[in-house]
């Protein structure tokens, strides 16, 4: 057990799915695994560890924000010895060629600030997905025929952001969404040598206006989470 994480030894997978929201993953366990577990409850934040297609896999709550992801994805590598951390999450496109519901696949970050900024202090760390993680989610995404992006997301400390400027200034440069998590958690696997990949539902639209509901966002994204166990185990 740590700090935030009350499962015991032996209690999380190797593969771990991580959206932000504890009732995504819920709702994910009871929905595509098999042999379900809750491992964790902690501050509300809901773990569950079973199978998909015979393989062990733990679906993990990570909360908003990098922040906390940083913190989930810490203890879930150090100590319980994680090795592929997939980020199951929603994210609001900026582009008008990304639609709603569209998947896109996270290869690099951009960001104002994170984390590990403490750490890399003068240092412009590029965080980016792993290669084969990539490569097998952008190919069962083809497979499956799902409107996929491969690109540039933008990791935000706010989700009510003031700096119409700065988004702007991403559009004209391509990037694709944006969301909380993402820099920090491929930061946080390249510290530790591990793989991570962010796989982005789109719930909102920067540039129509339109948003998923609450429950839309807790409950509707079964393509992705298929997408990011076939991509775990193909890779
Ligand atoms: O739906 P999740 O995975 O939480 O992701 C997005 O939604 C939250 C904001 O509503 C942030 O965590 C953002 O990254
Ligand atoms: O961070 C996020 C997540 C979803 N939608 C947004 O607009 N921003």
């Amino acid at each position: 057990m740590t700090i935030h994480i009350g499962a015991e030894p032996g209690q999380i997978a190797e593969t771990v799915l991580m959206p932000g929201d504890p009732l995504r993953a819920r709702w994910a366990a009871e929905n595509f695994l098999d042999d379900v577990v809750c491992v964790n409850q902690v501050r509300g934040m809901l773990g569950f560890t079973g199978t998909w297609r015979g393989q062990r896999v733990t679906i993990h709550g990570s909360g908003m924000g990098m922040a906390s992801a940083s913190i989930y994805a810490n203890e879930l590598i150090r100590d319980y010895a994680a090795k592929t951390l997939i980020r199951v999450g929603s994210a609001g496109a900026m582009q008008h060629s990304v639609g709603i519901r569209d998947i896109v696949l996270a290869q690099a970050c951009t960001t104002v600030t994170m984390p590990s900024r403490g750490i890399f202090r003068e240092l412009n760390f590029a965080p980016c997905a792993d290669f084969g993680l990539l490569q097998a989610a952008h190919s069962v995404a083809q497979s499956h025929g799902l409107r996929a992006h491969v690109g540039n997301v933008y990791s935000s400390d706010v989700f009510y952001d003031e700096r119409a400027d700065l988004t702007e200034i991403m559009q004209r440069h391509g990037v694709l969404c944006v969301e909380m998590e993402a820099a920090e958690l491929y930061a946080v696997a390249a510290r530790f040598g591990v793989r991570a990949l962010a796989v982005l539902t789109m719930s909102d639209h920067l540039l129509s206006y339109e948003a998923l509901s609450a429950q839309e966002r807790e409950q509707s994204f079964g393509d992705m989470i298929e997408l990011a166990l076939e991509a775990a185990f193909t890779a």
